[in-house]
């Protein structure tokens, strides 16, 4: 087919009332089906409006700060998909799986290809010299279930976020991915966005349409925000994106989406109420064919055919999520301005509708290594909005603004070819529509910006540089 419509549930996961204690298998299953009970009304509903695949959250089963030994009970033994299998048919083939079994009878039932995240467990012993002394590996796990409820992909997250003491690493990267006739998919959890393999090996050497993403996704402006980049990735990857969030406010976590490579089809950010929430939109199969697939980007041809920047002793220094950036105010409504840090020249053209006294904006550059909750190489130019007329207090999260712009154009010279264009409105909103990038890597407002501001930004990868 042409097109398929994805549908993504954002869950407020019903957590264990103490994650850090055992408790016994069948509690264990009661809290799983509790959740499950909720996951299956959104798959139902997501069939009935005609979803082909259906995305649910990390830990949307059974919810998260688990030790080890707590998680354990929470555990299947998920056979490789190779096996054939559809537990909802056969439930007794393998050892029990009643969480298998119940998410293969959603999918068969309603006819419609459920994505899910539960944990793996395989027992090792002493003829493997890295098993662990409890005898078992324990594997963040995403698994896929066709719309007749066979078990289709198996995939244990690689890149864990603190290194999430209850599951193993895998020993290598998994590059999962399954052929649909609406496109060819690939799979990866939530930490693994910031990371080259698997994520960018699916898109780049595997070529998927549509990455499956469930996530636990805590919030940190001014870049990190899920729809912000989890859109921004979908973008500069040029891939559909289906990203199902938990819902926990306290936890900062809001923010699932349906991505296409030209924008947003669908989100959903709320931190007002405890509301999960079902999205449901239409993508194209394959995108790249797609007359509106953006083209392939030479990401600092422009920036390097202007000016050259030269220091400034207006320059200052500004701390952004433990990355010290360089800033630049932009001190006037319109204008042509650089700033640079190393390597990276960050050059900005804008004209505000108009300068407010009570609002302030900066060019920001920075290039190194972020090294705080894991380390990766970043370059990133960025228009963003001040917390208050203060600069010390540039780079800090800001919600609202009320700057409208006429036109921004935002470049740098990168050395990477992996940008990811973020566009944030005032409100956590994200600009579906409004922006693009120019094949000289130009991030360029198409229209005038319907809403204020609070950053543009180009969130640059260099993969290469995380381990010089
Ligand atoms: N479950 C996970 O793997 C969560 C990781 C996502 C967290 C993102 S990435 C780095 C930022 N730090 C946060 O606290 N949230 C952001």
């Amino acid at each position: 087919s042409d097109t398929f419509i994805a549908a993504v549930y954002e869950h407020a996961v019903i957590l264990p009332r103490a994650a850090q204690e055992t408790v016994s298998p069948e509690d264990a299953l009661a809290l799983m089906n509790k959740n499950m009970d909720i996951l299956e009304g959104a798959i139902k509903e997501a069939a009935q409006q005609g979803a082909h695949i259906i995305v649910t959250p990390e830990d949307g089963i059974y919810g998260w700060v688990f030790t080890r030994e707590a998680i354990y009970p929470y555990l299947e033994d998920i056979p490789d998909p190779e096996v054939n299998w559809i537990p909802c048919t056969d439930p007794t083939r393998f050892a029990p799986t009643p969480v298998l079994e119940r998410l293969s009878c959603m999918a068969r039932n309603n006819s419609i290809y459920v994505v899910a995240n539960i944990g793996d467990k395989k027992s090792c012993n002493s003829s493997d010299p890295s098993c662990p002394s409890d005898g078992r590996y324990q594997y963040n796990t995403n698994v896929v279930f066709d719309s007749e409820g066979k078990l289709v992909a198996r995939y244990h997250k690689y890149n864990l976020f603190m290194s999430e003491e209850q599951f193993n690493y895998p020993k290598e990267p998994e590059a999962v991915t399954f052929e649909t006739h609406f496109g060819k998919f690939g799979i990866f959890t939530c930490f693994d966005i910031l990371f080259r393999e698997p994520a960018v090996v699916l898109v780049s050497e595997l070529q998927v349409d549509t990455v499956l993403f469930p996530t636990a996704w805590m919030n940190v402006l001014p870049f990190l925000t899920a729809v912000e980049f989890h859109s921004a990735w979908a973008m500069g990857m040029r891939v559909n994106f289906l990203a199902s969030n938990t819902h926990n406010t306290i936890m900062s976590m809001t923010g699932s989406g349906i991505y296409a490579p030209d924008g947003a089809r669908a989100y959903y950010y709320n931190m007002k109420t405890e509301d999960g929430r079902l999205l449901i939109a239409e993508l194209d199969s394959h995108p790249r064919l797609s007359p509106a697939s953006p083209p392939a980007v030479s990401w600092s041809s422009y920036a390097s055919s202007v000016e050259k920047c030269i220091p400034d002793e207006r320059d200052f220094s500004g701390l952004i999520f433990y990355d010290q950036f360089t800033f630049t105010e932009l001190t006037k409504p319109e204008g042509s301005i650089t700033i640079c840090q190393k390597d990276l020249h960050c050059h900005l053209s804008y004209k505000m509708a108009e300068k407010r006294e009570d609002e302030v904006y900066v060019l920001g550059a920075f290039d190194g290594l972020h090294v705080v909750e894991g380390q990766y190489y970043l370059q990133i130019c960025t228009l963003l909005k001040c917390k208050s007329t203060d600069l010390s207090t540039c780079g800090q999260p800001v919600e609202t603004a009320q700057t409208k712009f006429d036109m921004f154009s935002l470049s740098g010279t990168f050395g990477t070819n992996y940008v990811f264009p973020e566009v944030l409105y005032s409100d956590v909103q994200l600009a579906p529509g409004e922006f693009e990038v120019l094949n000289d890597g130009r991030l360029i407002s198409k229209t005038k910006p319907t809403k204020p501001v609070v950053t543009v930004t180009l969130f640059g990868r260099w993969y290469e540089k995380d381990h010089l």
